[in-house]
């Protein structure tokens, strides 16, 4: 039985009558192919990429896992519709804690339209894209009780300064989430040196991925995202929460041409800072630490 997924944090989804991804109960996550060009070059790269021999197990973990493509009745009641069918990687998640971080101080990619450059050119500018080097394009943190979530909506996940990029990463390994807009709480980051720290924490694992990137030249990868995923109940009882650093969304990767990614490489360097940055505060005394400065004018935090 397909339905809509209960975690998906940002991108197209299948509400209301709209085109978006479906699951099934034995972990496929099935995306629809867009109907431009960017449907069959997500299918493209993914094909691609499973058919590169070189690529370590270590790298590979960070993409989901690609079954090829199926026509399926789309979620917005037009019909047969092919999708994409990749590994759920939030399957048999109760209570998943997931972020989805757009990588990159630009998203358009070479040979994009002038609409879609300008379009783009236009998010980067009024988002943490240009300054950050990476956005938050969704999340979800669920808290210690059974009613604590917070899945902040589209309008203020867009709003997001800096300062507030810094709060949201801190609230997101807190035992407590403060939904909506108490600007007062102080994000206690218990859970960081449990989720971000560690030898397979979420800091590590960007390590392994920071240093693919600074070798491989065969992709760029434009507008792609990062997940970053936990369970929250196991990290509050003391374990590592299984967590997980994802990439997704391959619809404007582009031949690497024997260079860097330098966009995805800078985005993720500065990511990572941010990261241990927390990690490095949680280690010192509450007085120390540098803690954000919280932003009074955006809506929602
Ligand atoms: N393999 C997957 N397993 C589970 N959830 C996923 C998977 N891929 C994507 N998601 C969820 O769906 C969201 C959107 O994914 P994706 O970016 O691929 O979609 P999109 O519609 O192309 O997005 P955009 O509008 O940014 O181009 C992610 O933020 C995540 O919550
Ligand atoms: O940030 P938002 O508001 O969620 O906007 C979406 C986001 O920028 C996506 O990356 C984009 O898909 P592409 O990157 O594939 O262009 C999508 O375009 P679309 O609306 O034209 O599908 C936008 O709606």
């Amino acid at each position: 039985m397909l339905k809509a997924p209960d975690h998906q944090v940002a991108g197209h989804q299948a509400l209301d009558g709209h085109l978006g991804p479906l699951v099934d109960d034995s972990g496929c996550f099935y995306k629809p192919l867009q109907n431009d060009e960017r449907g069959s070059k997500e299918v493209a790269f993914y094909e691609k990429f499973i058919s590169l021999t070189g690529i370590p197990s270590r790298i590979r973990r960070f993409f989901p896992i690609f079954h090829g493509t199926k026509n399926l009745e789309a979620s917005d009641g037009t019909g047969m519709h092919p999708h994409l069918i990749l590994e759920d990687v939030v399957f048999g998640c109760m209570k998943p804690c997931i972020t989805d971080i757009k990588i990159g101080s630009r998203t358009w990619y070479p040979g994009a339209s002038e609409d879609y450059f300008q379009k783009c050119i236009s998010k980067d500018g009024n988002s943490t894209s240009v300054s950050l080097g990476f956005r938050v394009s969704g999340l979800q943190v669920y808290g210690s009780k059974e009613s604590d979530f917070w899945k902040p909506n589209k309008k203020i996940v867009k709003s997001f300064t800096p300062e507030d990029v810094r709060l949201v990463l801190r609230r997101f390994v807190s035992s407590d989430v403060v939904p909506g807009i108490d600007k007062d709480v102080t994000p206690d980051c218990s859970l960081a040196s449990r989720v971000y720290g560690g030898s397979s924490g979420v800091l590590a694992q960007l390590s392994e991925l920071k240093e693919w990137f600074e070798d491989q030249t065969m992709f760029h990868f434009n507008s792609c995202s990062v997940l970053i995923l936990y369970e929250k109940d196991l990290a509050l009882r003391g374990k590592s929460g299984g967590a997980e650093v994802k990439l997704v969304d391959f619809a404007h990767v582009v031949d690497g041409n024997g260079v860097i990614d330098h966009n995805f490489l800078g985005g993720l360097c500065s990511l990572k800072k941010f990261i241990s940055d927390i990690l490095t505060d949680t280690n010192k005394p509450l007085s120390e630490a540098c803690l954000p400065e919280m932003d009074t004018s955006a809506d929602g935090l």
